[in-house]
């Protein structure tokens, strides 16, 4: 295949075509699209075992999703999904593959980094974890006093962080009740401080889970924890309540690890894709190793429909293709993620980490500026909580915000009737938002007033509508439906990134601030050095300096 070594499908006939598309249907109603086609929710929703995506509340024909295939074929999805399954260095920017897939592989499968099969190796740290976690789920593994471990501290940040939690939050039910599994991503000394409130150093296992193994927060957060160790256990502790998660084993070392106790992973893994790799052992820990195994089989199993079935059935196709829809074609801007179950709040946060660490870029892939809008803002939060606080802006407000949400068919926890009225209200706003309510429906509810009242009220009670929305419905949230889901996003923002020419697997705009917080940070500290930066920030040292000599 030749592959143009610059961006142009903007500049295509098909990029053409959709905007002509968008102009010519953007007054169309889904409504009334639904009212014209009684077959409209078999039509456009599909179903993968425990789950079934319904995107029938969108803007969308028949022939919106022919040209958005158009340009799925046109941005050569096809071959970029092979080349990622190859192993081919498409992280070009940093020269590596992208094999997160190869971490929910199995025996047999035939993954290969640079010519070399990497199955054995995924698998051999794969059994290293299970067996760790194994010993101090049975209370084999013992604290410096002998007892079992009773709490498990996850010391990480960004994918070394929001991964594991979000797992172990939405698994909980499968948890073993014996762990108290806790995490500390934030340099504010009051998340590892109140992490660590009510547990004992001799029953406390601390995970330093660092891909590079320089991240200073996740470094001074293993410092401090050291430290509160230290306090009440002698030296060699260390060994048997530190492991670390990393691809750097000298790193690892110097910090005062032992290697024995290091959990491996590698640099064609991406950390905002690495919950599957040994930075899922803290997910081990707590639901075991069997239900973890079911955890990846699920992201495995939606790896093979990714990458076998049509475009037409494709899930994590249809979900990017309608992203890009919206954002390039509507200029939505932002997307809002709706979990409807309390065990995945901290999903909406995995996503804006996934979503935009990968996509928030506006030069492509071979340097090029992109003159069109590219991975939108991802924000969200559970519902119905969400829907008491910001649903108004999304019903009545003046934004295009596309939605997705997520809700089991099965509640862990099946108190009296409070699952069937969380499923009630996640419908009932997929309708609300996609019909709105007109102005005879509102003089209906207004009967009786007139004159300025009525003139007053009618239109702050209508809804336009229109608001587009796909429903995720799991069966249950269970390992590997979660591994499902996962996967199916990490499918969907590579689709994304391919159609928009971005390198989704670098993230060179986090380094700039990391650079002046080195810088900053000493200054601080030294109230009499020289400050060079913008009025504004000297100002704000300046501020600091004082308060801090006041205090
Ligand atoms: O696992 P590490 O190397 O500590 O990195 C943590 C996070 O920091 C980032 O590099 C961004 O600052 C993320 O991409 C990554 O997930």
């Amino acid at each position: 295949m030749t592959q143009p070594r610059h961006y142009d499908l903007n500049h295509t006939s098909i990029w053409a075509k959709l905007h002509q598309h968008q102009r010519a249907t953007r007054h169309m109603h889904m409504r009334e699209l639904f009212a014209a086609d009684p077959q409209r929710f078999q039509r456009f929703s599909l179903s993968l075992g425990p789950l079934l995506m319904d995107y029938s509340k969108h803007r969308i024909t028949e022939r919106t999703l022919e040209l958005l295939f158009e340009l799925a074929d046109a941005a050569h999805l096809k071959d970029w999904r092979q080349r990622m399954r190859a192993g081919e260095a498409i992280n070009v920017s940093e020269k590596r593959a992208v094999l997160h897939m190869a971490l929910r592989g199995q025996a047999g499968d035939d993954f290969q980094v640079d010519g070399q099969p990497v199955m054995a190796q995924v698998l051999a740290v794969r059994a290293r974890m299970a067996a760790f976690a194994e010993q101090v789920r049975s209370g084999a593994w013992l604290g410096f006093d002998g007892r079992p471990i009773r709490a498990v501290v996850n010391l990480g940040i960004g994918g070394s962080d929001l991964g594991p939690l979000l797992a172990c939050r939405a698994l909980r039910p499968y948890a073993a009740a014996q762990l108290d599994m806790r995490f500390v991503a934030n340099l504010d000394g009051q998340h590892l401080a109140q992490a660590l409130e009510g547990l004992e150093p001799a029953t406390t296992l601390f995970i330093v889970a660092s891909k590079s193994f320089t991240t200073p927060e996740t470094l001074m957060n293993a410092e401090a924890a050291r430290a509160w160790l230290l306090a009440a256990a002698p030296a060699e502790a260390v060994a048997r309540h530190f492991v670390a998660i990393s691809s750097q084993t000298e790193r690892v070392r110097a910090f005062g690890i032992d290697p024995a106790n290091m959990f491996e992973f590698w640099d064609w893994v991406g950390g905002r894709y690495s919950v599957w790799s040994a930075i899922g052992l803290s997910v081990m820990l707590s639901i075991g190793p069997a239900a973890f195994e079911d955890f990846l089989a699920g992201a495995r199993r939606m790896d093979a429909h990714f990458l076998e079935a049509p475009f037409a059935q494709n899930i994590p196709v249809i979900l990017a293709l309608l992203g890009v829809w919206y954002n390039t074609f509507y200029r939505a801007h932002t997307h809002a993620i709706m979990p409807y179950d309390q065990g995945l709040a901290r999903l909406p946060a995995y996503l804006q980490q996934l979503d935009m660490e990968s996509n928030g870029k506006r030069v492509g892939r071979y340097g090029e500026t992109l003159d069109f809008d590219t991975g939108p803002v991802i924000w969200g939060e559970v519902g119905v909580n969400s829907q008491h606080a910001f649903f108004q802006l999304l019903h009545q407000g003046t934004r295009l915000v596309p939605c997705d949400f997520i809700v089991p068919m099965r509640s862990h926890y099946p108190l009296d009737r409070h699952h069937e009225a969380l499923v009630a209200n996640c419908f009932a706003q997929t309708e609300a938002l996609m019909r709105g309510k007109t102005e005879a429906e509102v003089l209906g509810e207004l009967a009786g007033l007139d004159g300025d009242t009525l003139d007053m009220l009618l239109p702050q009670k209508l809804f336009p509508g229109n608001q587009p929305s796909t429903t995720l419905a799991l069966d249950a949230i269970t390992p590997h439906t979660l591994g499902m889901l996962l996967a199916m996003y990490e499918h969907k923002v590579f689709v994304q990134g391919v159609i928009w020419g971005i390198n989704s697997f670098d993230q060179w705009g986090v380094e700039y601030g990391k650079q002046l917080a080195r810088q900053i940070q000493p200054e601080l500290a030294d109230a009499s050095a020289a400050l060079a930066h913008d009025a504004s920030t000297n100002a704000l040292i300046a501020h600091y300096r004082a308060r801090k000599a006041q205090s």
